[in-house]
């Protein structure tokens, strides 16, 4: 049996070196030439995976390791009988995780001593969203709830929702809907010039969903008008060829990693192993567990005299930065226009190990329990 497999996912060879023989390809320029003769074909979000890929293909299940599935043609694939698992919530805490970090650097870029005054509009709100919401409830923010497929499909046993219009109020809204350009809540372009217009200059707009959701030529030009809105971008349109001029103009700029931790690669790897499994009625026996190696930081210890704010905040940048992924892609818009896309797969590719709050220990001495309480709720693990 033959896999043809994104480069890109990790531990190809402990998950799938038994099932057959993997040919490893660049997911980016994949030909139908290179799938032809695989019976398994494994991809991340940047290959097309339609009937120019596939037609006369031997493929009869494709997999990808992302929650994202605006790459593949779901209903071509169905009708032509080739199976398709994807991996939803794999790397969700990994994008919660993002956004944490990124609302603890703006709370100390508007100066509030309490980050939690901040209210937080969220607009999607499945596995990434609802994760989100649950964490920030927990650690006492304000939160909307923005999702009308939802509210329609529960109604009144389902959380409260709020409008559109009523998550653009917050003062910080976070975006979490999936790609869509059918149907009634289609997202392409959600956010356009109507709705950056209700932004503000007290205001923070963080996309980590898909760069298509917004309308990045409307984005371009609130930006350049009076009281814009602060805006953070992990995602962006027309990938690997984003627009450097919008780049400069946003607080923070990101490679498309918000999901980029190791627990969610490895997850997303481990969910589609399953799922391979399951189709060739082979036993499941592996889990991503095992293939965690040890963090290089496992431990950090704050005594009594730590301030709780400052010691929150430096163990979840300890752990994620985006600072670092953000001056990197700025280092990454010299050149021309081919440079620059390479350049910003190049920093996908090669991303660094990052681990998630959970592979952290903290260790708090004389701690108050509300601090304690704090970081169990970030996620991370507590030896008192
Ligand atoms: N930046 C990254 O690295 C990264 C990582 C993971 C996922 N993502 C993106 O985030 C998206 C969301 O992930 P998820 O796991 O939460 O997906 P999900 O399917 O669990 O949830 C998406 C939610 O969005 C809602 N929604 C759909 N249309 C909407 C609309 N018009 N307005 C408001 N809500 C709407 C859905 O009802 C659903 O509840 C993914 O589809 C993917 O594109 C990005
Ligand atoms: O949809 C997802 O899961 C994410 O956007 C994912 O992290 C994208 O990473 P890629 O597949 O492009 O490497």
């Amino acid at each position: 049996m033959l896999i043809v497999a994104d480069e890109n996912i990790p531990l190809l060879d402990s998950f799938f070196g038994d099932m057959g023989e993997i040919r490893r390809v660049n997911g980016r320029d994949l030909s139908p030439g290179e799938v032809r003769d695989a019976d398994i074909l494994l991809v991340r979000s940047v290959t097309r995976v339609d009937q120019r890929l596939l037609e006369g293909s031997r493929v009869r299940f494709v997999g990808t390791t992302t929650i994202g599935t605006d790459h593949v043609d779901l209903a071509w694939l169905e009708a032509n009988g080739i199976r398709f698992s994807a991996a939803p919530g794999c790397n969700a805490n990994s994008v919660v995780e993002y956004v944490l970090s990124v609302l603890s650097l703006y709370a100390e870029r508007r100066g509030l001593a309490d980050w939690s005054d901040l209210s937080v509009g969220i607009i999607g709100v499945g596995n990434v969203g609802g994760g989100l919401a649950a964490r920030l409830d927990r650690l006492g923010f304000t939160v909307r709830l923005c999702d009308p497929p939802r509210a329609e499909r529960e109604g009144e046993s389902g959380p409260e929702f709020v409008s559109l219009d009523e998550a653009l109020a917050c003062d910080v809204v976070t975006l979490h809907t999936p790609l869509t350009r059918e149907g009634p809540h289609a997202t392409h372009h959600l956010i356009g010039e109507r709705e950056l217009s209700r932004l503000g200059a007290g205001q923070l707009l963080i996309n980590s969903g898909r760069g298509e959701v917004v309308d990045s030529a409307a984005l371009k030009a609130r930006l350049q008008a009076p009281q814009a809105p602060t805006v953070v971008l992990d995602v962006w349109e027309r990938e690997p060829r984003i627009d450097p001029e919008l780049v400069e103009r946003v607080w923070l700029a990101t490679p498309h990693i918000a999901g980029y931790s190791l627990e969610g690669k490895v997850q997303g790897t481990e969910m589609i192993y399953q799922a391979v499994s399951r189709f060739l009625g082979l036993p499941v026996r592996k889990k991503a567990g095992q293939f965690l190696p040890e963090p290089a930081l496992s431990k950090m210890s704050f005594t009594g005299a730590a301030d709780e704010g400052r010691a929150l905040s430096l163990a979840l940048r300890a752990c994620y930065d985006p600072r670092q992924d953000d001056a990197r892609l700025r280092l990454a818009m010299a050149g021309d226009a081919e440079a620059r896309a390479a350049a910003f797969d190049r920093l996908r590719r090669d991303y660094p190990v990052r681990r998630e709050c959970s592979s952290l220990k903290i260790q708090l001495k004389g701690s108050s329990r509300s601090l304690q309480d704090t970081f169990r709720a970030m996620g991370f693990k507590l030896k008192i």
